[in-house]
């Protein structure tokens, strides 16, 4: 493995900004550090920089324990969200930067800076000024300038955070090509999940300084392991007592019965007729319809809770107070530690049948 963090704790006087923190990143993986604002994302990334020392626990990076290694020897190469390029630099003379620190000779010098310009598709900006590039071109200059020496590893603090949506978008898609054509072990800080999810081939959840979850977008968002984590990635909505719908009143293994459904856990009809399991189906009221470009939200009530859905633009348009069927197929149970996903009984008596 490439970074490995062994039970790393971490005050800020009293206050406790790391607890019991560990991971592994292998090598060549694209890590997102996902959370809330003051979630301990920062300081993470910040004590493998070696900028923070750890209270307790050890951190390992290529094998090798660092904690007591000063910050340059580390092999690692670090942006920040607003990586203050060198104002009164060119692009290659802040791309050159670390090179120099280095003492590499000037023609190799000058070889690598070509190679990482071609990298970040800015080979006639060598010249410009930072002041004379956009925003995401900066943000290009700022990851070259990090990969000039070679690192083993590269940090990257909220990365996109200080540029403009549709551009985030497009570098978000580049710097995950561009990451792994390189193969280099990276960890960015996020606090956007649709950004973790978009871009990192494993995410790490965390919350009040610990870590929730670890594990690949797709594996997250289909089994949260925390009614946070349900919360934090994806849409959720809580629900006090599942025992009380359809199809989930049989559920006799637990004895607290709370239960969190995601938007595409409902089907939701417009009357009988467009159930395909009508008798399972919930009566409801359309308490809201919001337009959501490829879809429409639903909120509906069912039974004194508002759950939301989601609806065709296609079929016949509901509106506020409508009477609405509802099915709703499945529902994460979180009562014994861990998640259990329930199916809908209906369903899978409808299943036996067919
Ligand atoms: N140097 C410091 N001194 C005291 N407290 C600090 C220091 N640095 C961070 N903290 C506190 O530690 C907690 C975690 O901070 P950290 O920056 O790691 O969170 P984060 O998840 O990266 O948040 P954000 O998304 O807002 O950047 C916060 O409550 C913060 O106030």
């Amino acid at each position: 493995m490439e970074v490995e963090l062994r039970h790393i704790e971490k005050h800020y006087g009293s206050f406790q900004a790391s607890r019991d923190v560990s991971f592994t990143a292998e090598r060549g993986r694209l890590i997102g550090l996902l959370g809330p604002s003051g979630s301990g994302k920062t300081t993470i990334l910040r004590m493998i920089a070696g900028l923070e020392t750890p209270d307790r626990g050890d951190i390992f990076i290529g094998g090798r324990r660092v904690n007591d290694l000063a910050p340059g020897k580390r092999g690692i190469g670090f942006v920040f969200q607003n990586y203050a390029l060198f104002r009164h630099m060119t692009v290659r003379e802040n791309i050159a930067f670390g090179l120099k620190i280095q003492e590499v000779p000037q023609e190799k010098r000058r070889t690598r800076v070509d190679e990482l310009l071609e990298l970040i598709g800015l080979t006639s900006f060598g010249a410009r000024y930072p002041m004379q590039l956009s925003g995401g071109q900066r943000q290009r200059v700022a990851f070259a300038r990090a990969l000039a020496p070679e690192p083993e590893l590269l940090l990257l603090d909220e990365p996109f955070a200080a540029i403009d949506a549709k551009v985030r978008k497009e570098l978000r898609s580049w710097l995950r090509r561009t990451i792994h054509r390189l193969g280099i072990t990276s960890i960015f800080v996020t606090h956007d999940q649709e950004e973790a999810v978009e871009v990192a081939d494993d995410i790490i959840i965390t919350n009040c300084g610990h870590i929730e979850q670890v594990g690949t977008p797709v594996a997250i968002y289909q089994s949260p392991r925390t009614p946070f984590v349900a919360d934090f990635i994806g849409e959720s909505v809580h629900v006090p007592d599942y025992t009380i719908f359809k199809g989930f009143d049989g559920d006799e293994g637990t004895a607290e019965h709370t239960g969190i459904i995601r938007p595409e856990f409902l089907e939701i009809g417009a009357d009988a007729d467009e159930m395909r399991l009508p008798l399972a189906s919930e009566d409801g009221t359309v308490r809201g319809v919001y337009f959501r470009g490829d879809s429409l939200q639903v909120d509906v009530e069912v039974k004194g809770q508002l759950l939301h859905g989601r609806r065709s633009l296609e079929k016949r348009p509901l509106r506020e107070g409508d009477a609405a069927k509802v099915f709703i197929h499945r529902i994460y149970s979180f009562a014994d530690g861990g998640t259990r996903i329930l199916e809908n009984a209906a369903k899978r008596q409808d299943s036996v049948v067919i």
